[in-house]
């Protein structure tokens, strides 16, 4: 194993008071020669691997006693990044672990890029490029079911499906190469155990293709804007959904005057809900800048909640904010159904839900509503085993594209040197997708969107 430059970062969350342990993780050729020279361990504690010691951090010009610790070795290969690894796990907060990072820059080793840890580790092998994105998916996920399907792909789910893929297509490919270099020496090529290998190979592309939607759902979640007229219930209606006091509620129209935020989990899928002003013709300053706010939410949203006041009815004024909203993703909701039927209902032919916020009813059909309209499906652990990311998705389609182009050269009859090309484009297309072809600066691109330390 050849190692790197010695890289250095604090690896757990840095904002103050978040935590009770910070760790600053080592990794590379000095990563222990380092550790050897800040931490000093008493007794006869051994400097082993997958051993923990206990001491203190001392700076060593000054000896001062920087942190008391415990430092965690892992010799190379067994390590995560493959390299020797060294974590010093700090007292929480800032000071500790900025200090201990401090100390580790002076001995020579450098400030970590994001996700360099976790390249290095796909650069040795021990992962590939979609487990590598499994593990930024699972740091980033907001619902326990986005965790899962990217414990799927640390786990090599996804992985295991392309490389059978690509090994097929390979298979073929050989078959084909054989045909055209050695035709004298070999029965002729069968077509039909050709195509059939085809269309299996397709099929599965397709399977995995198939589960862009919900890997983009679950990964990005959803913005949903509750719009409409001041006083028809919005601050009622997100305080319902989220089950708390999140926004301010009274009887006056013009309540809300800024954007509030409520983070929740409709159906698997992280939903950030955004409460907004009353859209009126405001004279007050602070006033009419919230409702601009209310306009950029509703602009921003995935999703659009025009809220109504069922006992006032749809008047002129929702008509006209209607048309501000109809080309997004929409639904009415026609709230205060407890103080009666709705006095007049939209002539329109879009998913209504109707809701009393204040008793907290109808919250279930406005989430099946939203499911429904954003073509969620069933966002279960049972079909979340696989869930591609976009980059993964274009490369697949990509392979898609060019499988379909050998099925066509095959069917016109063209020579087999025809196949050849198409058959290597999705093979380069599958490679791409867990990372066996790519190049340096598509790997940048791709660990650069990780944080520092992971
Ligand atoms: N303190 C700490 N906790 C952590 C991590 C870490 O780096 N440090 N991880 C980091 O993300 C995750 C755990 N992932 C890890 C994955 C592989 C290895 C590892 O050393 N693998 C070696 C040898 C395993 C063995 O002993 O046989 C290997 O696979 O070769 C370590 C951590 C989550 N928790
Ligand atoms: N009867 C009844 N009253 C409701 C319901 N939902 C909200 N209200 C009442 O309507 C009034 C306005 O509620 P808010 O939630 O503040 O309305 P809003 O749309 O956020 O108003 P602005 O922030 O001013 O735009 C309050 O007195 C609520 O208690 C409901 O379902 N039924
Ligand atoms: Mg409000």
């Amino acid at each position: 194993m050849i190692q790197g430059e010695t890289i250095a970062a604090i690896a757990t969350a840095i904002v103050p008071q978040q935590g009770s342990v910070g760790i600053v993780r080592l990794s590379g050729v000095t990563a222990v020669a380092i550790a050897q020279t800040l931490f000093h361990a008493p007794g006869q504690q051994a400097w082993e691997s997958h051993r923990i010691l206990y001491g203190y951090v001392l700076h060593p010009e000054t000896q001062a006693t920087v942190d008391e610790a415990l430092l965690l070795l892992m010799q190379s290969p067994r390590s995560y990044t493959r390299e020797d690894v060294v974590e010093f796990h700090c007292h929480g907060g800032i000071m500790a672990v900025q200090q201990v990072l401090q100390l580790c820059i002076a001995q020579g080793a450098r400030l970590a890029t994001p996700g360099e840890f976790t390249l290095r580790a796909f650069l040795n092998g021990r992962l590939d490029l979609t487990q590598a994105e499994g593990i930024a998916d699972l740091v980033g996920a907001q619902s326990p079911q986005a965790a899962q399907a990217a414990m799927a792909g640390i786990r090599g789910k996804l992985t295991d499906v392309i490389r059978h893929c690509r090994s097929r297509c390979l298979d073929v490919l050989a078959e084909v190469e054989a045909r055209i270099d050695f035709a004298d020496d070999l029965p002729p090529l069968d077509q039909g155990e050709v195509k059939a290998q085809l269309g299996a190979i397709l099929a599965d592309v397709t399977q995995v293709l198939d589960t862009a939607h919900q890997g983009e759902l679950l990964r990005t979640g959803l913005k949903v804007a509750i719009v409409g007229q001041p006083n028809v219930g919005k601050s009622s209606l997100l305080n319902a959904w989220s089950r708390s006091d999140r926004a301010i509620v009274t009887a006056l129209p013009g309540t809300t005057r800024d954007v509030v935020e409520s983070q929740l989990v409709v159906g698997g899928i992280p939903v950030q809900v955004l409460d907004t002003a009353g859209i009126r013709d405001a004279t007050d300053q602070v006033e009419q800048m919230g409702i601009e706010r209310s306009q950029s939410a509703a602009q921003a949203a995935d999703v659009v909640l025009l809220t109504m006041d069922a006992s006032v009815g749809w008047t002129q004024a929702e008509t006209d904010l209607y048309a501000t909203i109809r080309h997004k993703p929409h639904i009415i909701v026609v709230n205060k159904l407890d103080l009666g039927p709705p006095v007049a209902l939209p002539d329109l032919s879009v998913p209504l839900v109707k809701t009393a916020a204040a008793q907290g009813e109808g919250i279930d059909a406005l989430e099946q509503a939203i499911l429904t309209i954003v073509n969620a499906g069933q966002v279960t652990a049972a079909n979340t085993e696989l869930a591609v990311n976009q980059r993964q998705a274009a490369a697949l389609t990509r392979a898609h594209v060019a499988l379909r182009q050998v099925q066509s050269t095959i069917a016109a009859l063209l020579p087999l040197d025809f196949w050849t090309i198409d058959l290597r484009d999705a093979i380069r297309a599958l490679g791409e997708v867990t990372g066996e072809e790519m190049t340096e600066s598509m790997l940048d691109e791709i660990f650069s969107r990780f944080c520092i330390g992971k």
